[in-house]
């Protein structure tokens, strides 16, 4: 940041999520704690923080946001942290559909935002990866961005990234930083996951932070990890 005063200190979570959700919240909310004692006033969890990531999940996995338990779990560990919260992404249940729904709280335990994933990540690479959320998720409809005393955020996940528009809506509305929970493959990952996090803040001279969930060989969806935040040089 330019000037002193806008200095502040953001931390990904890289964690591992596994098939049961209750361990799952408890470890992403131990490390939200050691990453605020470690003086973090701002923190993102990464991409399906509180299940697998699969289309095969998201049905089972799915709640009700803010209502549901890792959204309470999200609120309550912001206000006991102190810190603004960005709560990665869970499959959310609204009415009969399911999004990719990232939701962030500030230090007080409000909901600051909810964004839902605007583009799906629907890809066909021969021999490598296919994948189509779109077969269970509904697409969001709106980019959405939160205020905090140091700067204003935008929001993505994950696929999100690709879209350089979106990246240059978030700087013409004044974000200084864009924050992407992800979750990249084996394939996509050694390609494009940095080279896009570099290219969206270059592009927009802004600082961007790539959120991933930590690798897991066993798991049926291989992430790529590797969280990294860029700066606009
Ligand atoms: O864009 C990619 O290569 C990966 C995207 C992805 O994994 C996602 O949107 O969840």
């Amino acid at each position: 940041m330019a000037t002193k005063a806008q200095k502040f200190r953001l931390a990904l979570v890289q964690c591992l999520p596994g098939s049961n959700k209750v361990k799952n919240l408890q470890r992403a909310a131990e490390m939200v704690r050691e990453a605020a004692s470690n003086g973090a006033q701002v923190v993102s969890l990464p991409e399906c923080f509180n299940s697998p990531y699969g289309t095969r999940y998201f049905p089972e996995y799915c709640e009700p946001v803010p209502d549901g338990d890792s959204t309470r779990m999200l609120s309550e560990l912001a206000k006991e942290t102190k810190t603004y919260l960005i709560g990665g992404s869970i499959p959310e249940k609204y009415q009969d559909k399911i999004y990719n729904t990232c939701s962030v709280f500030g230090p007080d335990g409000n909901q600051l935002a909810l964004y839902r994933k605007l583009h799906l990540f629907d890809i066909d690479v021969p021999g490598k990866i296919k994948f189509t959320e779109s077969d269970v998720l509904s697409p969001g409809q709106t980019p959405q961005t939160f205020d905090t005393e140091w700067c204003k955020f935008g929001l993505g996940i994950c696929y999100d990234a690709r879209f350089p528009e979106l990246a240059g809506l978030y700087r013409n509305r004044g974000c200084k930083v864009l924050v992407y929970p992800g979750a990249f493959n084996m394939t996509t990952g050694p390609a494009h996951w940095e080279l896009l996090a570099r290219a969206r803040s270059v592009d927009c001279q802004v600082y961007t932070a790539f959120c991933s969930v930590a690798r897991d060989e066993s798991a049926t969806y291989v992430a790529w990890g590797h969280s990294l935040i860029v700066s606009p040089w």
